[in-house]
């Protein structure tokens, strides 16, 4: 019989479910026949491998953790090493199933898959697509009306954070709207949220080692917050909910930030084992002083938008009840201001501060790329990866 075996990760961030995948092809084709719920159990172990759409990394841990559960009982595994993420990941998700019966962990596994099944995947599939035909949306949707290019985040489920892809598709979108017929560019959220910062799954979900990632991250940070610093027109955020990370540091190269006053303000860098970004480290001091700054990057202290207006950081807050009217409806107005006028005023504003911008953003890129291959970072990042499968 085919031993389920405890596979150390060949690089650090393997696709879970093709780990699952192949271990429980193992192990299914050595197990004998069992009861009827055991020809349950194992015909849901043949549609994990039909899934034409990743379910994500929490789906993925919940599934091998039931799976384990079902099949072993509780956890009986050593801890893998710290820097063993992937099996440290799967380890925590079994273990964190404690004694659940294993008949129970077999029909939890059952309702988990069947939920995901292809006639379940087939129906919020086609609600997928029918929402793109309808917005023609990607993750960022760029309109440009009333003399505003908005560029929206545009990945509700997700609090909108930000792929690798998203980086680049604004880096575009910045791109275009430097030379299109527009006056002002307003960046905004979709749903509930405004930006929950950098998508963590970005360094886990990445081909090749985990120096690779984190590289390819720098460089691409880099170029992201240097298509702000070079961006040449009035650029608006319109925070319409909480702010995490990247897109809070970011608003220090923003010209204006327009709040609602359900926003709030977040840079829990320190409890990710990260440092600032997007010129965070000379701009926070300089817009609200260093202890303030310190609050923030250091101590990831969240601000409420009233907090992050008195700090500087904010321009204005509106009620949420008027938010999106009162905004949109000064912005277009700003919009019909002499272009040209607005491009030259902001070159005389933000002159004299590009260079220094661009070598502190090299710098903060830098400090980042050894940060994201620190010990303190990797745990931050499975932590917040399997926090669901502990539920
Ligand atoms: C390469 C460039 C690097 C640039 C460097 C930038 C650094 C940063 O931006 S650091 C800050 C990173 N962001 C965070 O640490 C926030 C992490 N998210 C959270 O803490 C929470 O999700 C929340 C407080 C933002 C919202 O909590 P809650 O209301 O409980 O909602 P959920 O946690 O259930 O989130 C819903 C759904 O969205 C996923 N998600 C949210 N934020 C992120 C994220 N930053 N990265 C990846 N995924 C995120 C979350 O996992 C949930 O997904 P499902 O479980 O699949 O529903």
């Amino acid at each position: 019989m085919a031993a389920m075996t405890w596979r150390p990760a060949r690089c650090w961030c393997p696709s879970l479910l093709q780990v699952f995948r192949f271990q429980v092809a193992q192990v299914h084709l050595g197990r004998p026949t069992m009861r009827a719920s055991q020809q349950d159990f194992e015909n849901a172990m043949n549609q994990v491998k039909l899934l034409k759409k990743d379910p994500g990394n929490q789906v993925k841990l919940k599934l091998y953790a039931l799976y384990k559960q079902a099949t072993d009982g509780p956890c009986n595994m050593p801890k893998p090493g710290v820097f063993d993420l992937v099996n440290k990941a799967k380890w925590e998700a079994w273990n964190a199933l404690g004694s659940l019966p294993k008949e129970t962990a077999r029909q939890n596994y059952v309702d988990l898959v069947s939920s995901l099944s292809p006639s379940s995947e087939a129906s919020s599939q086609g609600k997928h697509e029918a929402d793109e035909k309808v917005q023609g949306s990607k993750d960022i949707v760029v309109t440009s009306e009333d003399g505003i290019t908005k560029i929206v985040l545009n990945r509700p489920t997700k609090k909108n954070a930000i792929t690798f892809q998203m980086y680049q598709d604004i880096i575009l979108a910045l791109k275009n709207a430097s030379t299109d017929s527009s006056a002002i560019t307003a960046f905004t959220g979709t749903g509930d949220y405004y930006c929950s910062g950098n998508d963590l799954t970005n360094f886990t979900s990445a081909s090749g080692g985990k120096e690779e990632a984190a590289s390819r991250g720098a460089v691409v940070l880099r170029e992201f917050v240097n298509s702000f610093i070079d961006f040449p027109k009035p650029l608006v955020a319109v925070v319409n909910g909480p702010a995490v990370g990247i897109s809070v540091t970011l608003l220090g190269l923003f010209d204006a930030v327009y709040a609602s006053d359900k926003a709030t303000f977040h840079t829990p860098f320190s409890h990710l084992g990260q440092s600032p970004e997007a010129c965070s480290s000379y701009t926070f001091p300089k817009i609200m002083g260093s202890a303030k700054a310190t609050e923030m990057l250091l101590f990831g202290k969240k601000l409420t938008a009233r907090e992050a207006w008195a700090q500087g950081l904010v321009t204005e807050v509106f009620p949420e009840s008027t938010f999106e009217n009162e905004v949109w409806t000064r912005l277009k107005a700003y919009a019909k201001l002499p272009p040209n006028s607005m491009r030259i005023s902001k070159e005389l504003i933000r002159k004299n501060e590009k260079e220094k911008l661009h070598a502190i953003n090299a710098e903060e890129c830098t400090t980042l790329q050894a940060r994201w291959l620190s010990e303190e970072c990797i745990n931050a990042l499975m932590n917040f990866m399997s926090r669901k499968a502990k539920l």
